[in-house]
């Protein structure tokens, strides 16, 4: 046995890698083979059979033979410029994951510096300028949504059968991670000195703007430029090199190319230099633009969006909208939004054919993209609520999401999941940041206690978006970092506070709260309580309830025979009616009249 295989630690890990590497370019070079033979497929061509293909930057036969023989990675990228993803956005998300199932490297990007300047493509009004807690919060909400997305392709991979190869490879980054540190002059001497006015000036977005539009601006002329430069950043250091984007972001990544052929050609040492054959360029496609029934583009502009957050659109109206689809189109949407083998959708689609009605690709492609979208359980309980509709032939009562307390917890008891995740956003008092961490943490509902947040804080299971490291300062605009909760002074949470009104915590891996503050009279105006909110304790309620239901009997009862009558109905616990609060429980009516039965009128 050699040197290096006896030595345990990194020279030992180091081969094995080395040997997994060789294996899985064995592997690859197989299965290019089998292409070849006709006896596996080309991705290209279940892009092309699926209609996710409108324009190509780059020849198709180069990209065909590309992916047959290179284990390329892929990239499509949104800016956070609404709370959530929508239907629109999911479209050329599809190829990614589609490159992730067949062992292709896989990004999808978070625009976190992009949207600051706003993709100014097809738009005559610049967009509005969004402030850091809405960037904050954007962010935080589409992170967590992509890594649901991500989870639930990883349960479709299971499903569809597709293996897990030791080199397939997905991840979800923020471009402001390097835009945040990359300087202008190394942007300016790599790419700015080789770009042309000409080429740039004649672009339709640019001409409209400037002559029809509100104008343009410096930054948003190089918006472009932006986006190739993450292109080239993900190009040099993952090997990504093709883009996918909805069909107006063709100029940008046609853009995109030249820029990375400019900044790889700049590079002036020997030694990192990039080789140029086709072999290494960069190409890209859009995928069709997905309508309404008017025809019109989904997207927040025109205000017709299916959103992918429950909160914005329920899971039932997702499903509820995918159901009433056409017949004439939920082929295609079979095609664009599910894993299912075009062979197997030939097959519902004849099933379908011969009871239009009874909408079995309907219900198929509905329960297809809520397990993408919102994980197969509620996928399960989504159909089975419709499925007793139709039965029932009127409407189930479907519960709205209101920000009831009982939205910010777990389901019972269960480890918390990106499908199961309470919902994100909340608000509550500005005075409950004078509190101790602690109790914050009961407040909002990731603690079931003050002093379960004390543990929880004591074992570093809670963090704060904020600065990395402990500097104690608010997040840096556009990231989203987090640093652990210690048992810090009753001030110091105030300390992370976004734009002075947004605060975002995390407990363990998903349990996340985007917390709105409001002013005390707005809160108290709302009629809204908190876990642990001052003078709403258990015994303080139910005190007051005891002193209505006396004062109504004509009864006035003691400080002290109110607080003794609280404790001993809450000890009892029994017969018990739910008001307001799911946890606080009152006496039922016969209750009731025993209590004031036994109460002994003051004064007689
Ligand atoms: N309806 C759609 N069909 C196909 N792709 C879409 C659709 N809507 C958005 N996309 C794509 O998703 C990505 C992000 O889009 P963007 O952030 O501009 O969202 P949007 O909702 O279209 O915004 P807006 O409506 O404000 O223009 C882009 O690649 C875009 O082309
Ligand atoms: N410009 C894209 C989003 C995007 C941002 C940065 C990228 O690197 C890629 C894509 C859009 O508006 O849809």
């Amino acid at each position: 046995m050699s040197q290096a295989l006896q030595s345990k630690g990194p020279a030992w890990i180091h081969l094995k890698t080395l040997k997994k590497r060789e294996d899985a370019a064995k592997q690859w070079d197989e299965r290019a083979e089998a292409i070849l033979r006709g006896e596996a497929r080309n991705l290209w061509d279940i892009f092309e059979e699926r209609g996710f293909i409108k324009d190509v930057a780059g020849r198709p036969e180069s990209i065909k033979e590309l992916m047959r023989t290179k284990r390329i990675g892929a990239y499509v990228g949104v800016d956070p410029t609404a709370p959530s993803l929508h239907l629109g956005h999911l479209l050329p998300m599809m190829p990614v994951f589609w490159m992730y199932l067949h062992g292709y490297r896989a990004v999808t990007l978070i625009g976190g510096a992009t949207a600051r300047i706003g993709d100014p493509t097809g738009r005559l009004q610049s967009r509005e300028t969004m402030s850091n807690s809405e960037i904050a919060t954007n962010i935080t909400r589409i992170h967590y949504q992509m890594k649901k997305l991500w989870t639930n392709v990883e349960a479709e991979k299971h499903k569809y059968g597709y293996q897990r190869t030791w080199d397939m490879s997905r991840h979800l980054v923020n471009n402001n991670t390097w835009w945040q540190s990359l300087s202008l002059y190394d942007v300016m001497k790599r790419l700015g000195r080789y770009v042309r006015m000409g080429p740039m000036l004649s672009r339709d977005t640019v001409k409209n703007k400037m002559e029809k539009g509100d104008g343009m601006s410096v930054a948003e002329f190089m918006y472009p430029l932006m986006q190739g430069w993450d292109w080239w950043h993900m190009y040099s250091k993952l090997g990504v090199q093709m883009q996918v984007g909805g069909s107006d972001q063709y100029g940008n990544i046609v853009t995109g190319i030249e820029s990375i052929k400019t900044i790889r050609a700049s590079e002036t040492a020997e030694h990192l230099k990039i080789a140029e054959t086709w072999k290494d360029d960069p190409i890209g496609f859009t995928v069709p633009l997905l309508t309404d029934g008017a025809g019109t583009k989904f997207g927040k502009t025109a205000g017709n969006a299916i959103w992918l957050d429950p909160t914005m659109t329920s899971a039932f109206s997702l499903y509820g909208y995918l159901v009433r689809r056409p017949d004439d189109e939920v082929e295609q949407l079979l095609k664009y939004f599910t894993f299912m083998p075009v062979p197997d959708i030939t097959k519902l689609m004849e099933e379908h054919g011969q009871d239009p009605p009874k909408r079995v690709a309907q219900h198929k492609l509905a329960f297809e993209v809520l397990a993408l979208v919102h994980g197969a359980e509620v996928a399960t309980r989504e159909q089975h609520q419709h499925r007793l509709m139709y039965s029932k032939g009127g409407a189930a009562a479907v519960p709205v999401p209101t920000g009831d307390p009982s939205e910010y917890q777990a389901a019972d008891g269960r480890p918390v999941t990106p499908n199961n995740a309470p919902r994100m956003d909340m608000q509550l008092p500005r005075s409950v940041l004078s509190m101790s961490p602690a109790k914050i943490l009961h407040a909002t509902g990731l603690a079931a206690s003050t002093s379960e947040g004390h543990r929880i804080l004591a074992q570093s299971g809670a963090y704060v978006a904020a600065r990395p490291g402990d500097s104690m300062r608010e997040l840096i605009p556009g990231n989203l970092d987090w640093t652990p909760m210690k048992l810090w002074q009753p001030q110091a949470v105030q300390t992370f506070l976004i734009d002075g009104r947004v605060l975002i915590l995390r407990k363990g891996k998903h349990n996340v709260r985007i917390i709105e503050m409001v002013s005390d009279e707005e809160w108290k105006a709302s009629g809204k309580t908190y876990p642990g909110e001052p003078g709403t304790g258990k015994t303080r309620q139910a005190m007051a309830v005891l002193r209505e239901l006396a004062e109504a009997e004509g009864k006035t009862l003691s400080q002290k025979e109110l607080y003794r009558l609280a404790q001993e109905k809450l000890a009892a616990e029994e017969e018990t009616t739910v008001v307001n609060n799911p946890d606080i429980r009152f006496p039922n009516k016969l209750e009731r009249m025993k209590v004031l039965g036994e109460l002994k009128p003051k004064g007689k």
